[in-house]
């Protein structure tokens, strides 16, 4: 056990000795704080977590909630994804990704084609998610009160052709993002079904959030990778790697420097899951130019002038901020 996490232990104990005097211990705790600036970096005290989910998310970069979404919610949101892959509702917006290796074989229909919808806020139905009040209540501990929501996605990862094109490489989500600060930044991420190693669950390296943001790019897989999966260029292959067997409707959230990617899907069902990137309405954008990031954001800039036919004068700030959408608040930056 590490001297901070030894700091940490103290502030937190301070913080749970009585519920009477959560106030006074603060206090004591803020006492402490100033002599280590770093202590609970990641988290704010909103009075939802319990000081050991703070410990361990300031610790290990996620935390992992059970049965936060309901089956009725879920099922609401896999009846969406099925109207939509039948192409019974249109929503403005919304980019329907196949997998790599489905769209350069034959066409193939309906929902067994696809495998991610990215940016369903203009999906009511869909968007619902977003705006649980149990997944807010935590996106809170993160974010503060001003919340966006900034990118969404419903994953369907297919069955593996045999090219193991069905893997997402291990990355940093922060790698897409043209905001900061990274800490105020979450990612809800929850299981539409059983999700395990058979089927490709998240897979995590604890406590990498520590770290900076890493140079991606393309994986080199023989059998191909899909539009934007980028992946972190070196990690240390011998960091412990955590695989997050969840239920349905169990939840994830996560920092968005911590690595993470997912395995081959070996079933022959399609792994479902939906997310969500909160950051707080007072980050702010940066300019990427001369960054890790400036690779990325070409990608970006390219797709979205073929996809609205717009010229180069959109910046990749620009999709962020017509993307994102309050959900609780004031929208008092982004
Ligand atoms: C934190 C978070 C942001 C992390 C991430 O989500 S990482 C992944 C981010 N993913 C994305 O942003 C999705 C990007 N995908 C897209 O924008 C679209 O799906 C596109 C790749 C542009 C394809 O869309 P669209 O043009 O409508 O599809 P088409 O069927 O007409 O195909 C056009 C050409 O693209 C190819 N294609 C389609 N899907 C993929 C794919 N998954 N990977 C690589 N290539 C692909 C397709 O074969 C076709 O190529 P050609 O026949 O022109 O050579
Ligand atoms: N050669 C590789 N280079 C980069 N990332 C990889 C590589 N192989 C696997 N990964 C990534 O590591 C994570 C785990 O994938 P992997 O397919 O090894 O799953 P797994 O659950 O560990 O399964 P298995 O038990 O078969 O190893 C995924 O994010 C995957 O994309
Ligand atoms: O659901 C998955 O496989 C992970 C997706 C992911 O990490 C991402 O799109 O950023
Ligand atoms: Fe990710
Ligand atoms: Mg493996």
């Amino acid at each position: 056990m590490s001297r901070a996490t030894d700091r940490l232990k103290v502030v937190l104990n301070h913080l749970d000795r009585s519920h009477g005097a959560v106030r006074a211990s603060f206090t004591s705790a803020q006492n402490v704080s100033y002599h280590h600036p770093q202590v609970l970096q990641y988290t704010l005290d909103t009075g939802v977590l319990t000081p050991e989910q703070r410990l361990a998310y300031e610790e290990n970069g996620f935390i992992l909630i059970r049965k936060l979404v309901s089956d009725q919610d879920i099922d609401r949101f896999r009846k969406e994804f099925e109207r939509i892959c039948k192409r019974e509702v249109k929503v403005p917006g919304l980019v329907v990704m196949r997998d790599v290796t489905i769209a350069k074989s034959e066409y193939v229909e309906g929902e067994k084609a696809v495998t991610k919808l990215q940016d369903y806020q203009e999906d009511p139905e869909l968007f619902r998610y977003c705006i649980l009040p149990q997944i807010l209540k935590y996106v809170e501990s993160f974010t503060g009160p001003n919340i966006m929501a900034m990118h969404t996605m419903l994953i369907n990862k297919p069955p593996d052709t045999g090219k193991k094109t069905s893997r997402h490489p291990m990355h940093q989500d922060l790698h897409y993002f043209p905001f900061r600060p990274a800490d105020r930044i979450v990612c809800s991420w929850t299981a539409m079904e059983k999700v395990h190693r058979g089927n490709g669950c998240l897979v995590v390296l604890p406590g990498s959030h520590h770290g900076t943001l890493l140079e991606h790019d393309y994986p080199q897989w023989e059998g191909g990778v899909n539009k934007m999966y980028h992946g972190v260029r070196d990690y240390d292959p011998n960091h412990p790697r955590v695989h997050l067997e969840m239920e349905k409707g169990d939840t994830v959230f996560f920092h968005p420097l911590l690595i993470h990617g997912s395995g081959m899907n070996q079933t022959d069902g399609f792994r479902k899951a939906i997310s969500c990137h909160y950051a707080s309405s007072d980050c702010y954008y940066i300019d990427v130019k001369g960054t890790t990031q400036e690779i990325i954001s070409n990608e970006v800039k390219e797709l979205a002038a073929k996809k609205y036919g717009v010229d180069d004068s959109v910046t990749f700030q620009d999709t962020w901020a017509l993307r994102g959408r309050l959900v609780q608040g004031d929208r008092t930056s982004m």
